[in-house]
């Protein structure tokens, strides 16, 4: 693998068996190398992969071709995910959801205890580090699944739609937090989003993905300085263009899904 280069996955691609010896193509020869420390964003329509792309990513669904190397340098996991709900454990409190992982990795109490306060402060849960989840809001939730996902230090930190099923104001609240402690812990992130915004917003660079077989149809840079105001993003020059790209580049895979779900 280059140098600087914490992801290589080369010539990936990955079947499903439906019934009546029926198939579908989720994922068709990818190529995607990502550096280190980089935030990378994947967006396309629905149906086109992004999920399984980050699955095999994680080891939780295996490739039929190709493979995904990470450079195991840097972390003390390999991956870490955040899905887009309720993936924090119910019976154990938000600061035992964010300990969890440190302790099956046998980290020392006090070692334990101080990575728990610093992340539980940082997303502002100091006040609730004794609620269980049932106790806390949804996006309160996801804070507990972002403390947790960045105190186990992943060489690659995996986020499913993590922000998807929170309204419009809590996830730029999120959003404005997560590059706030991604700025700070800087960990190489892949991030799936169906939201144009918030991969402007959060990328380094979009990787758009084209309706089934997913392939990739192009990488865009997002030229937008850091550190990043997300909700004033919007009024940044380049905003307006960067939109009008992505959205062409996936429209008509959109239509064609909507209409088929129809
Ligand atoms: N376990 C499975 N068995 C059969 N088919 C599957 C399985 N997982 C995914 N697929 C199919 O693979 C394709 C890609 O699915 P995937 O969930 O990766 O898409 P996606 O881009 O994440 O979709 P969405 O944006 O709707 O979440 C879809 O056609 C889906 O039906």
């Amino acid at each position: 693998m280059d140098i600087g280069i914490k992801l290589d996955i080369r010539g990936l691609s990955k079947s499903f068996r439906l019934d009546k010896g029926r198939q579908v193509t989720a994922l068709q020869h990818i190529d995607l190398s990502i550096a280190d420390g980089e935030f990378v964003c994947v967006i396309g329509a629905s149906g086109c992969g992004k999920t399984t792309l980050l699955r095999i990513i994680g080891g939780f669904e295996q490739a039929d071709a190709g493979h995904v190397d990470i450079d195991a340098t840097g972390g003390d996991l390999i991956t870490s995910t955040v899905f887009q709900e309720d993936s924090i454990f119910p019976w154990l409190t938000a600061e035992e959801n964010v300990e969890y992982g440190l302790r099956i990795r046998g980290v020392a109490p006090a070692e334990r205890r101080a990575t728990v306060d610093y992340f539980i402060e940082k997303v502002g849960l100091g006040a609730f580090r004794r609620a269980y989840p049932t106790q806390l809001s949804g996006g309160m939730r996801q804070r507990v699944s972002v403390a947790r996902a960045f105190a186990n230090r992943p060489e690659v930190l995996l986020m499913d739609e993590p922000f998807g099923a929170l309204d419009e104001q809590t996830r730029l609240v999120l959003q404005d937090e997560i590059l706030r402690l991604w700025s700070v812990h800087r960990r190489t992130v892949i991030f799936v989003t169906h939201s144009l915004d918030e991969a402007i917003a959060l990328s380094d660079r979009v990787v758009v993905l084209s309706a089934r077989p997913g392939r990739i149809r192009e990488i865009v840079p997002i030229d937008i300085p850091r550190p990043r105001n997300v909700a004033q993003l919007r009024s940044h020059p380049r905003y307006g263009a960067l939109y009008e790209k992505l959205w062409n580049l996936i429209q008509g895979d959109v239509v064609a899904a909507a209409g088929a779900a129809t």
